[in-house]
């Protein structure tokens, strides 16, 4: 089973990613985009990165903003797959 990040590790990863919080158990994001359907575009991204890493955060759409909250589930809480995936996140997000 993956291994939880320590909070030394999680506190590292976090230091490079400004747009990241820690909430508890998960790392979270909301972003911003200029319309609903812009907003939209951009989960359908991260849901095909998702599906390719196998690793799939939890969406909160609320019109053109859209909470992202990445964990592992099986692990129950974070892992290298949740900095992973918010890097990638943030990569989709930048485009
Ligand atoms: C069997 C498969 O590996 C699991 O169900 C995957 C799918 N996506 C997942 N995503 C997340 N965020 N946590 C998981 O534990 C997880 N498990």
């Amino acid at each position: 089973m993956a291994q939880l990040l320590t909070d030394g590790e999680i506190d590292a990863a976090l230091s490079e990613l400004p747009h990241w919080r820690r909430a508890g158990n998960a790392l979270v994001r909301t972003i911003e985009s200029p319309t609903f359907p812009d907003a939209i575009t951009l989960v359908n991204r991260v849901a095909d990165a998702a599906e390719e890493a196998n690793h799939h955060p939890d969406i909160d759409i609320r019109w053109r903003k859209v909470t992202y909250t990445l964990s592992t589930h099986s692990a129950g809480g974070i892992t290298a797959s949740d900095p992973e995936l918010a890097r990638r996140i943030d990569a989709l997000a930048a485009r």
